[in-house]
């Protein structure tokens, strides 16, 4: 299912493939990103969600299929691994201003307006993955995206910290008005907030919408009432099931499911 709403997507990925050495990553691939709105896209390890979001930001491009960017887009990227010499002293301030430079004021509006406002002069090294996930969001905020690509945001944070993040994913979102494209394997968390949820396993096996709130036993278990109140199921109809080679057949011929696809 294609974005639902009339305003033309702010990028377009249209039947996409890329291969890295014989070996197929995405294939047939499709993905509108419409303004304001949320995409997230899970998929178990190695299923090219990074790949595909990087295809989205023109840094991969697709052996074949087509990308449309709308004209102007401004992207805010936080990748899932971010290659900084860690032995560097660098305050976060002289981090944001880097590659490009901004006003003290400015940095110190972003780190505010993401909650780590008193990181500004401490080193890049001293912060906790919670602290360093939001400097980066910060960083994404200073670029006045209209597209933020999130890989992985969770990423070192604690449970507590991923329901805080999230809210205030959402709530910047809904402040800005940008439209987010997220990437987890995580299907649980990611699903507050998002309008489509596209699950990769090289090709789409299935996308839908998020429903009522869950309350599945396991979740409660691992993440409490006040995760499972914020939390919403995801709902979809699996079309085929795969092989264990990874061929695509009916759901009725037998195999495993999609992964990471099972109803909650
Ligand atoms: N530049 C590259 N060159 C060669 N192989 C690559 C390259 N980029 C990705 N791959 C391979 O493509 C596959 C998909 O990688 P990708 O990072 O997109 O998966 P992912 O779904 O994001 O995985 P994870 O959840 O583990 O982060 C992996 O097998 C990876 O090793």
């Amino acid at each position: 299912m294609a974005a639902t709403d009339n305003a033309e997507p702010l990028v377009r990925v249209r039947g996409v493939r890329v291969g890295f050495s014989g070996t197929r990553v995405l294939d047939d691939v499709d993905l509108d990103l419409a303004p304001g709105r949320t995409v997230t896209i899970i998929g178990p390890n190695g299923a090219g969600k990074t790949t595909l979001a990087r295809v989205v930001l023109g840094l991969q491009r697709p052996h074949a299929g087509k990308v449309h960017r709308r004209k102007g887009l401004s992207v805010g990227y936080v990748p899932q691994r971010f290659a900084l010499d860690w032995t560097l002293p660098i305050t976060v301030a002289h981090f944001l201003g880097l590659p490009k430079r901004y006003a003290r004021h400015t940095i110190g509006a972003a780190l505010s307006e993401v909650g780590v406002g008193y990181t500004q002069d401490k080193p890049v090294q001293s912060l906790s993955g919670g602290e360093f996930q939001r400097v980066m969001l910060a960083r994404a905020l200073l670029r006045r995206p209209n597209l933020l690509v999130l890989d992985e945001p969770m990423q070192g944070v604690d449970l507590g910290g991923q329901l805080d993040l999230f809210d205030l994913i959402g709530r910047l979102r809904t402040q800005h008005g940008f439209a987010v494209l997220m990437v987890s394997h995580d299907l649980h968390l990611v699903m507050r907030g998002t309008e489509e949820v596209v699950c990769l396993n090289h090709h789409v096996c299935c996308r839908g919408q998020p429903e009522s709130v869950s309350q599945h036993p396991e979740y409660l278990h691992l993440f409490g009432t006040a995760a499972a109140r914020a939390a919403a199921v995801y709902a979809h109809t699996h079309h085929h099931k795969h092989t264990p080679s990874g061929e695509v057949v009916p759901a009725e011929a037998g195999a495993d499911a999609c992964p990471e696809t099972e109803p909650q």
